[in-house]
């Protein structure tokens, strides 16, 4: 019954064909929905239009279901035509899915059954609802839902196509079906089941498929689309994919009726009111309890997993602090360290100094009792040159001369580099040497070539033996100085060399060359790890080299020396012999001692051995060549270990030689030597190989007899 003593009240909403507002009519006592549609022109063909949509309401007023919102009928009024609905207090579906989110597939089920019951009712009565939509789908407080806007729209359409209407209706072409939004294209209620795909999908989705295409585009890609578009959320069952693909089809014809679908599993599971199944709903919040104690679970996890993190974290923290702590502490007791240390370092500094001085004066002391000081050797020198006969003294290889105490000849400097802080101390000595100043005359073995030759004699063979002469050629250290050592050089009264020094511990350094190398193989080796040892080896080498008596004066400094063998350059690998090391033959006068090693390093005797060869083999070679030569060129050479550091080559000129009385020759030259010569063997080229001893007062370097 239309109300005839209504009331309007609060405005409920709005839409494209004019407002919604609650109104009570005070005849029957009931609270209605009114919607205004405003006229804008009362022209003759608009009235026309009215009468068609009044006439409709009057048929709607018959359409009762409990899924679709009852008409009222209507009323006119000057500017308006006031329609009368049941009033729906939950809202909009729309605006339910705006304000709560998407609704679950389990509700969008219920919904949908809800709304294909709708339908079938309102085509069951040839009413096609043409504007099926979240937002005409009202929502009963008890959770189901009605269908609104019904049947009006074309009768509202052909008004507004008239331009009777005060709002003018925007299309929202989302939810229509293809044939719809042809121009003049025909249709049927299947354009119902096309909007009730779209109305699935926006509420489970909250929007309608090609929302994000402005209307007109939209249009376009509905009319020629194959199937929509859309994103279901994940887990979607496979009964909802099946169910939009049937209300999406292209051909209405080919759309599956409302009745129909209400049979399709989608919605077939689902009781059709919730209110009246208590047991479903039952079922469906146990469902939803079991979910939420599930995620509460989870949560619970999470959670006691993030406080063992925190645990963690915060111990790890912890543990940082304390390092952080303990390092300052150590880096506090550093720096106090530090400090200590520097002090010291500046006692430690002062008393370097005095020992320096110390030093130094003992070095002067030494250098007294074995050198000629410099200002003296300068004065003599060109004296002593003068007369040969006088070099040929007692000592010195002529023996009818004889010597004397004061015999400026013999206190030659005995070329043995002192060394009262060790080893360390070579390399300063090399630096500060005042015989050879920059030591321009030495050529470091590894680099002596054919072009270190004079012109005459550059040729490879002499090379070869300068290069095997070297390879030879060892560094002996002595650490001790014999008690045994004569005062004085034998039948005068002229002192020998470091008489003085004799049961002193320093070191001295001077040059030697292996002479020979036999190969043992009878007995066990007597070195000392084989003496040692329950597998001593059965193959031994024994070496010989050759040096001077006043580098090694006896056992008792044999003992305390050692061999360096192939010290070429400053970072050669250290290979020391020193075992069984001894004196096996000794010449004071002619300052020769024949030292005797013995080794049981197969690779290195074998090596020796073969090195030896060639060195005697290329020696006979050179021999022969220059023998006729030797006097005219007087070319000779001295592979020494100046200052005891590494291998070098000195290339020159004899001066002078002297048959002695035994028939023996003995040399003077100028040719580079230093202290930590003494020892080194001087070949002279087509004479042969002979010690270097010493230099002269006069600045001359001789060699042994
Ligand atoms: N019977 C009703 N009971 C309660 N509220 C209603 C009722 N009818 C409509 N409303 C409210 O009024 C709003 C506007 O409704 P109306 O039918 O005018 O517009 P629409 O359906 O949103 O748009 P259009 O008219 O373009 O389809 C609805 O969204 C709803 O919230």
């Amino acid at each position: 019954m239309t109300p005839t003593k209504w009331k309007r009240g609060r405005m409920i909403g709005s839409g494209g064909f004019g407002k919604v507002y609650k109104c009570f009519d005070a005849n029957s006592n009931r609270v209605f929905a009114v919607k205004y549609v405003e006229f804008e022109v009362q022209s003759h063909l608009v009235q026309a239009e009215f009468q068609a949509l009044s006439n409709e309401i009057k048929i709607l007023e018959g359409v009762k279901h409990e899924r679709i919102v009852q008409c009222y009928g209507c009323r006119s009024t000057p500017d308006a035509l006031a329609i009368f609905l049941e009033y729906i207090p939950g809202g909009s579906l729309f605006d339910h899915i705006r304000e709560f989110g998407a609704c679950s597939e389990h509700i969008t089920q219920h919904y949908t059954l809800q709304i294909l019951q709708g339908l079938t009712y309102l085509h069951g009565n040839k009413i096609v609802h043409r504007d099926i939509k979240a937002a005409n789908i009202l929502r009963v407080d008890n959770g189901n839902i009605k269908l609104a806007d019904f049947g009006l729209s074309k009768q509202l359409d052909d008004i507004s196509a008239a331009k009777g209407l005060k709002t003018k209706q925007v299309g929202t072409p989302y939810w229509m079906a293809p044939e719809l939004l042809k121009q003049k294209g025909e249709y049927g209620q299947n354009v119902d089941l096309w909007s009730v795909g779209c109305t699935v999908v926006e509420m489970l989705t909250k929007e309608p498929p090609f929302i994000k295409y402005p209307p007109i585009m939209a249009v376009h890609r509905i009319i020629n689309c194959d199937h929509p578009r859309y994103m279901l959320p994940a887990g979607s069952s496979t009964h909802l994919q099946d169910f939009l693909k049937i209300t999406f089809k292209v051909y209405s014809v080919d759309r599956t009726s409302a009745a129909e679908l209400l049979k399709h599993p989608f919605v077939a599971e689902c009781h059709s009111n919730y209110e009246t199944n208590p047991k479903q709903e039952i079922d469906h919040w146990k469902k939803e309890k079991d979910e939420l104690l599930k995620a509460l679970h989870n949560q619970k996890d999470q959670t006691s997993r993030l406080q063992y993190k925190i645990d963690q974290l915060m111990k790890k923290n912890k543990d940082l602090e304390d390092t952080i702590e303990q390092i300052r502490k150590e880096k506090a007791e550093l720096s106090n360290c530090l400090h200590m240390e520097q002090n010291e370092n500046c006692r430690l500094k002062e008393k370097l100094a005095v020992y320096e001085k110390k030093c130094t004066s003992n070095e002067e002391k030494i250098e007294k009792e074995t050198i000629i000081p410099q200002k003296r050797k300068r004065t003599l020198s060109p004296q002593l040159l003068a007369t040969t006969k006088d070099f040929l003294c007692k000592v010195t290889g002529a023996l009818e001369t004889p010597c004397s105490s004061t015999c400026p000849h013999v206190i030659g400097q005995h070329e043995n580099q002192i060394s009262q802080s060790g080893e360390g101390d070579l390399h300063r000595y090399m630096k500060t040497c005042t015989k050879n100043p920059g030591h321009a005359g030495f050529i470091p073995v590894v680099k002596f070539s054919l072009d270190d030759l004079p012109a005459t004699h550059r040729e490879e063979n002499l090379l070869k033996f300068i290069k095997a002469a070297a390879d030879l050629t060892v560094r002996i250290n002595v650490t001790m100085t014999s008690q045994h050592r004569p005062e004085y050089w034998p039948t005068s009264n002229v002192p020998y060399f470091l008489y003085n020094l004799r049961e002193s511990q320093h070191l001295r350094t001077g040059s030697g060359i292996i002479h020979g190398v036999e190969k043992n193989t009878q007995g066990p080796c007597p070195c000392c790890k084989c003496k040692h040892s329950s597998q001593a080896s059965n193959v031994w080498w024994k070496l010989n080299v050759v040096t001077a008596a006043t580098l090694v004066f006896d056992d008792i400094e044999a003992s305390n020396a050692t061999l360096r063998l192939f010290y070429d350059r400053e970072y050669s690998p250290l290979l020391i012999l020193k075992d069984n090391l001894s004196v096996e033959k000794k010449d004071i006068m002619s300052d020769r001692s024949l030292l005797r090693c013995v080794t049981c390093d197969k690779k290195l005797g074998e090596k020796l051995e073969k090195m030896l060869a060639s060195y005697l083999c290329i020696k006979k070679k050179v021999l022969d060549r220059y023998s006729e030569y030797r006097n005219v060129h007087k070319l000779m050479f001295i592979v020494s270990h100046p200052h005891g550091c590494s291998k070098h080559v000195s290339i020159g000129q004899w001066l002078n030689v002297y048959t002695l009385a035994n028939g023996k020759y003995k040399f003077t030259y100028h040719t580079g030597t230093c202290p930590g010569s003494s020892g080194a063997s001087v070949h002279y080229i087509g004479f042969g190989t002979y010690v270097h001893c010493g230099s002269l007062t006069s600045g001359l370097n001789y060699s042994s007899s």
